[in-house]
């Protein structure tokens, strides 16, 4: 079984527990008694390289990366290092995340919060509004294509705006044949885990103008940042880095700082 098949059987798993007990109608109230999502876009396709920073426990690639105690204040300094929008890894048994993080973080943030998670139903979907999250991750390795279709057109109903995450070639093509507009290349190989930073590189020329790009994992520092900017990226999302750092609110700044570099302007 692939690193990916093992981590979408223990959501899958994890997930069909909470569905005994939530029942979507419960999650459909709770995500109408939530203030609308909040869209992403203008701030992703505006000038320079926009910064998503990630809540990340732990990884399958490291293990244990970092004690967080507090969700919401780390949130709190990712936002007021001037990030675009955070992350929460939501999933439980290899990234030891919760939607209990998410929501915590939403009630402290005004930016826009996205679920990143191993999605294959629309009930997960729902999940993630009824959190507060304004944004849905779809893997594209991880979904038959009529799913990918189905799960963009669900988030978008429900006001969510799915990141589509792509890998090769192929899902690439799939994430672009599917409407996808936000479309992020994760460095990171779902078979070896090891990052080439290279694989944004290859992929960026395949997605039509309109699509906005973020480059995902392996960013260490703002020279990464302005590398990534310079192939094109519209945005970068940063996890190891940050939650390891001892001051996030001053390392995401750096990176919002090599983001707004004068070489990365005006490249629309
Ligand atoms: O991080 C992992 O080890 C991992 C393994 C398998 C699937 C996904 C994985 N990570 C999720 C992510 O995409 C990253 O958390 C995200 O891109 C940030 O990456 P980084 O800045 O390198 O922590």
């Amino acid at each position: 079984m692939s690193v990916l098949d093992d981590i979408v059987a223990g959501a899958q798993a994890d997930l069909a527990v909470r569905m005994e007990t939530t029942s979507i109608d419960d999650l459909k109230a709770a995500a109408h008694r939530q203030d609308p999502a909040l869209d992403p876009m203008p701030a992703f396709r505006a000038d320079g390289v926009s910064v998503i920073a990630e809540v990340k426990r732990a990884s399958p690639s490291k293990g244990a990366l970092a004690s967080i105690a507090d969700p919401a204040a780390l949130a709190q300094n990712y936002a007021a290092g001037g990030a675009a929008a955070i992350s929460v890894l939501t999933e439980q048994r290899r990234f030891n995340g919760s939607l209990e993080d998410l929501r915590a973080v939403r009630a402290q943030v005004g930016v826009p919060v996205l679920r990143k998670d191993f999605i294959t139903t629309s009930y997960q979907l729902w999940e993630a509004r009824a959190a507060g999250a304004d944004m849905a991750l779809l893997i594209v390795a991880a979904l038959e294509q009529d799913a990918l279709v189905s799960l963009i057109e669900r988030s978008r109903s429900i006001g969510l705006t799915p990141l589509v995450e792509v890998h090769d070639e192929e899902e690439t093509a799939r994430a672009v044949e599917a409407g996808a507009d936000l479309i992020g290349v994760n460095a990171r190989n779902l078979k070896t885990l090891e990052v080439d930073r290279g694989t944004f590189e290859r992929l960026v020329p395949a997605m039509p103008d309109h699509v906005v790009s973020v480059a995902e994992s392996g960013v260490r520092g703002p020279h990464d940042v302005i590398e990534y900017g310079r192939l094109g990226a519209d945005v970068v999302l940063v996890g190891e880095t940050l939650v390891r750092g001892d001051d996030p609110r001053a390392s995401v700044a750096d990176l919002v700082a090599a983001g707004a570099h004068p070489a990365l302007q005006h490249r629309g």
